[in-house]
């Protein structure tokens, strides 16, 4: 694996210098498990991740005393996550290393043989397998019956996804024999093919849900449900190709296990061979690599794996991975087109994204005629014009990437690419924070690319707070017209609900009635229902409490918007001093309420709605005046946001840890480490109806 071109080579760092690139490498590194096998869903492609790895490796090889002992070196996948059961690995389920050329298969083929101190003449016969793009499982069979599965998780402890698994097409229930082995912990490959991925992500596009980046996600994503419901609908599919506990059954070869398997009914894959030698591994690679994409399922790679049994036993592991077997990944799969254009795409947060549109070209049997170009700082960086012809590069699973561009063949009337100022979709004013590649709309309420994250927001709890307006009546109400911004939401009335599926009389009454009661809000909750970005529910109530009202804090941001003006420093001066504002916030704050089709939208609420000017809470007299207070465990008159809302009335401050700032806790059932903490630190700790009590003498 390459550098990246701004990585210096190990020899030229300092000690210091590698051990903070060390320590960042392995959070790094760690963040990117986290995504890809907790969530499914990684960040960066598998490419940028092996680089990150190949970085680490190639620093600890040259500072060896330098090995952290969180280093990536010893990790394999990552914890289960919280929600499912835990399965404890009798045999740890491991990772391989890899191999990307043919130098490093020769290498490994000449370790096993010094290893195991063979002479030259010594046939090594080498099973060669596809590597499946999918998840790891093992699912254990007692006395030929199906009794659990579990998936690889940090390979000692993984989770169960018995119920999940159980639903699998052609994974059998009882194993297809009359004299089953003991125990046989069959372990092998989870994954969903091209074409149920494909419809999957229409299925889910169609309902609103969540898409998935690759084959290999929705596999994992589908597998890893709390549901094993939602899991059967999805359909999943196996190839099975190794053990973990095995009681009753012996084999002597990787193959003959194989054969046993398939015998016993279990899917094995078919394109398996056994073969001698750097040059049959390296030919079977190649023929794969061609029939790669017309394979009905994902691979990144041959698998080669010593095939006698007690060679394994012996050749055994290191850290994380056997020493028997290496994976032979395929390159990344490159081509050269010609870009025609770039188009912006806006995201559902505001991110505009530059889209390369490419004239069509297959690259690795597949037609790829877009492909991203990331930010606007990438596209400079490698001096990327419309017109030029472009390399590009699928790295089988993500979204293709330009790579780099060839210069000889820029025409002459090439120009730079800019960002444009104005969003693509609503035409409101663009902007891009200092220290962010990301450039993003500001039209954020008006934009229909976000509007329907932006309404949820808006009617959410800590906003608006509209009962019986729920994220799913936004989707639909934003569909068919009826809502294409917040202030729709106050002109709804009984006439256009009327007729809806689902909506009867009263239903159509209760949510009428539920807008008509949040008319008139405190200016604080409107602050914060407008999702200006890095303006949470904190930010929202200082503004209010310095400004005291819509007026007022338009007025100022107004005046802010110019600094090179002596008002507008000083007001801009001013909006810095409140607690948690800082240059990027102000930056949000100011971007937004510059914006013309903000502006507009403002006048229409403050039309429609009367929003409360800050009432300063009674804080002198209040029994809660000045305290910090925390929540914990369960309350049950109330909800933790009320409880909350309550107590900053009373001019307290709320928090979520428990410090030595902390002067009041209120625990209810269910309080766990939180008001132990309290009581060591000899805090005082009140229940829920001595809290009462105390809101009551307010
Ligand atoms: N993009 C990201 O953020 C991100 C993060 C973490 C990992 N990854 C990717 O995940 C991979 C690393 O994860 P890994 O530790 O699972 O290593 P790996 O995928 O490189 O290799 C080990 C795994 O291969 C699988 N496999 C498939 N077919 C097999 C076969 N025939 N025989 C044996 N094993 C087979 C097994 O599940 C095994 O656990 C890399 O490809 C990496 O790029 C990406
Ligand atoms: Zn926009």
């Amino acid at each position: 694996m390459s550098a990246a071109p701004t990585d210096p080579p190990p020899e030229d760092l300092t000690p210091d210098q590698a051990a903070a690139e060390l320590a960042r490498l392995a959070a790094e590194i760690a963040a990117h498990d986290a995504a890809y096998h907790q969530h499914d869903a990684p960040t960066v492609s598998d490419a940028e991740y092996d680089r990150l790895k190949a970085r680490n490796a190639a620093l600890e090889a040259r500072f060896p005393e330098l090995i952290r002992a969180d280093s990536p070196r010893h990790k394999v996948g990552a914890p289960p996550a919280a929600g499912f059961a835990e399965v404890r690995h009798r045999v740890p389920m491991l990772s391989l290393d890899n191999a990307f050329d043919g130098a490093d298969v020769a290498e490994f083929l000449a370790r096993i043989r010094r290893f195991l101190k063979l002479d030259p003449d010594t046939p090594v016969d080498i099973l060669a397998e596809p590597k499946i793009d999918g998840l790891s499982v093992a699912v254990r069979y007692e006395r030929g019956r199906m009794v659990q599965a579990a998936t690889r998780g940090d390979g000692r402890t993984g989770e169960d996804v018995t119920a999940n698994l159980a639903t699998l097409e052609g994974l059998p229930e009882r194993l297809c024999t009359d004299t089953p082995p003991e125990v046989l912990e069959v372990r092998g490959e989870v994954y969903m093919t091209r074409d149920a991925f494909l419809a999957l992500n229409q299925r889910q596009q169609a309902e609103g849900g969540r898409s998935f980046a690759n084959p290999r996600n929705a596999a994992a994503g589908s597998l890893r449900q709390k549901d094993p419901e939602i899991t059967r609908a999805r359909p999943l599919s196996a190839f099975f190709y190794a053990w973990g506990e095995v009681v009753g059954l012996a084999f002597e070869s990787h193959h003959q296990y194989l054969e046993t398997l398939a015998a016993y009914g279990l899917p094995t894959n078919p394109l398996a061979r056994r073969c001698q030698g750097v040059e049959a591994l390296l030919a079977f690679h190649a023929e794969l690599a061609d029939q790669r994409a017309s394979l009905p399922y994902d691979i990144d790679g041959i698998v080669y794996k010593v095939d006698r049994v007690d060679w394994q036993k012996r050749l055994g592991e290191v850290s994380r991975a056997p020493r028997w077997a290496i994976a032979h990944k395929f390159p990344a799969e490159q081509a050269r087109t010609v870009l025609r254009d770039i188009t912006v795409q806006v995201g559902r947060t505001g991110v505009l994204t530059p889209v390369a549109e490419l004239a069509p070209v297959t690259v690795g049997g597949v037609v790829v005629g877009r492909a991203t170009l990331h930010n606007e700082d990438y596209i400079a960086d490698k001096d990327i014009r419309v017109g030029d012809t472009v390399t590009i590069q699928r790295a089988g699973d993500v979204i293709p990437q330009v790579l780099a561009v060839v210069p000889e063949a820029r025409p002459a009337d090439a120009q730079p690419f800019r960002m444009p100022d104005h969003c693509p979709r609503c035409g409101s004013e663009t902007v891009r924070e200092s220290g962010q590649a990301a450039r993003r709309c500001t039209g954020g309420l008006v934009c229909p690319a976000q509007a329907v994250e932006r309404l949820k927001h808006f009617v959410g709890r800590q906003a608006f707070d509209i009962e019986g307006l729920g994220a799913k009546h936004i989707e639909s109400f934003w569909s068919d017209g009826l809502l294409a911004s917040p202030a729709d939401i106050f002109r709804l009335d009984a006439d256009r609900l009327a007729g809806r599926e689902g909506w009867k009389e009263t239903s159509i009454t209760n949510l009428l009635n539920a807008i008509a009661a949040r008319r008139t809000i405190s200016l604080e909750r409107f602050i914060h229902a407008l999702g200006i970005p890095q303006v949470g529910r904190a930010t929202a109530r200082r503004l209010a409490e310095s400004y005291g009202s819509l007026t007022a804090l338009r007025a100022a941001l107004t005046q802010a918007a110019e600094p090179d003006t002596d008002t507008g420093a000083r007001t801009r001066a001013e909006l810095l001093d409140i607690e948690d504002i800082g240059p990027a916030v102000a930056d949000e704050l100011v971007g937004f309420f510059h914006e013309p089709n903000n502006r507009a939208l403002l006048d229409d609420l403050a039309d429609l709605l009367t929003i409360e000017p800050w009432q300063a809470p009674e804080a002198a007299d209040s029994p809660l005046a000045g305290l910090t207070v925390v929540f914990t465990g369960s309350l049950e008159t109330m909800s933790r946001d009320e409880a909350k809302s309550r107590a900053e009335a009373l001019g307290a401050r709320t928090a979520t840890g428990i410090s030595k700032k902390t002067d009041l806790v209120v625990a209810g059932p269910g309080a766990g480490s939180k008001r132990k903490k309290a009581e060591d630190l000899g805090i005082e700790v009140i229940d829920e109806a001595a809290f009462l009590a105390r809101l009551g003498e307010a």
